[in-house]
């Protein structure tokens, strides 16, 4: 078999023309775009480029969006102050951290800070707690964005295997609960596990959120698997990888995404339309 190219690219299109078109509406019935704010602390360049991505993508479909930059010695007590002014400010319906922080920072206080109805990334623990219940609010960008993949790809996903590699909170946790509540039979697999291999062999949904590249190998991959491969890993000759051997992969599975144009281009269109829902809810209207 070789599998069909899932073009997070083409999708994540699409998902920001359905989002202009809330957009014009929301703006029309509120006299005001839905606002975005994204919050960076330091100069990381990976990080400065995705901001102004997400900058540059909420203004294409209409939102009013903001990049605040804060220098790299930032206080947990300023970047904290920040945040309750943005909490309050009624312009602002979505408000994003950028991931990491410098160290001085204390992550947790941060993300606790946030108003959980501008959480946009989902990373609040309330948000996390509604979606681990199944009362899912805002749910996060990337996993979310990967659930439209395989809904795109006409996946299967009641009893169906899927084994999610990562168990951080921004990607491999919530993805488990997105697939448990799309009555997947769901592992989540980690550095512990044991033979990783056989894990994967079982998965007729596979998903990779690790951060090593090539980790997952073309032989551990089920006939006519589907695979998600959220991994972004810099090869030594600067190209963009993901953690999936993706020639050997391609072979087996029925879908697969390519790094790039897999979900990082859908974490960006789902950035947009959880800003869109979080701004609806806000006025009531949704
Ligand atoms: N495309 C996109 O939009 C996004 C891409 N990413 C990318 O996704 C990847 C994961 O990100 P993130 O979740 O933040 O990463 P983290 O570093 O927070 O988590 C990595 C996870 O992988 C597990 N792990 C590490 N080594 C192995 C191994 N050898 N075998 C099995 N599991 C292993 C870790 O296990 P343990 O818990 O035991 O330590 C951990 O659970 C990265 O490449 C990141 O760049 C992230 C966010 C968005
Ligand atoms: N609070 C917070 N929220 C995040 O959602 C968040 C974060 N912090 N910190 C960093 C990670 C990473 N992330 C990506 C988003 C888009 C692409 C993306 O668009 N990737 C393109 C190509 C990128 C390139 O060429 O460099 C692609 O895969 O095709 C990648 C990675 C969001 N993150
Ligand atoms: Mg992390």
């Amino acid at each position: 078999m070789t599998a069909q190219i899932l073009d997070g690219k083409a999708i994540a299109q699409k998902v920001r023309l359905e989002v202009r078109e809330g957009v014009a509406r929301f703006s029309a019935a509120h006299g005001r775009p839905p606002g975005l704010d994204v919050l960076l602390v330091g100069e990381d360049p990976a990080s400065v480029i995705y901001t102004r991505n997400k900058e540059k993508a909420s203004h294409e479909v209409g939102m009013r969006g903001r990049l605040h930059r804060l220098s790299a010695d930032t206080t947990e007590e300023e970047l904290l102050g920040k945040i309750a002014a943005l909490n309050t400010d009624p312009s602002v319906d979505g408000i994003l951290v950028q991931l990491p922080l410098p160290k001085q920072i204390r992550e947790a206080r941060v993300l606790d800070a946030v108003d959980p109805a501008k959480d946009v990334d989902g990373f609040h623990p309330v948000n996390a707690g509604l979606l681990a219940t199944g009362r899912p609010a805002l749910v996060p960008c990337t996993p979310k964005g990967s659930m439209r993949l395989l809904a795109e790809a006409g996946a299967h996903l009641a009893g169906a295997r899927a084994v999610v590699v990562g168990r951080s909170n921004i990607v491999g946790k919530p993805m488990a609960q997105l697939l448990l509540a799309a009555h997947a039979t769901v592992t989540l697999a980690h550095s512990r596990t044991r033979d990783l291999g056989a894990v994967c062999r079982e998965a007729d949904i596979l998903v990779a959120a690790v951060g090593r590249t090539r980790l997952i190998q073309g032989d551990w991959i089920k006939d006519g698997a589907i695979v998600i491969d959220v991994g972004m890993n810099r090869d030594d000759d600067g190209k963009l990888a993901g953690d999936v051997d993706f020639d050997a992969a391609r072979s087996r599975a029925s879908w697969i995404t390519p790094v790039p144009g897999g979900v990082g281009p859908m974490t960006i269109a789902t950035l947009l339309e959880n800003t869109l829902h979080a701004a609806r809810a806000r006025v009531g209207d949704g």
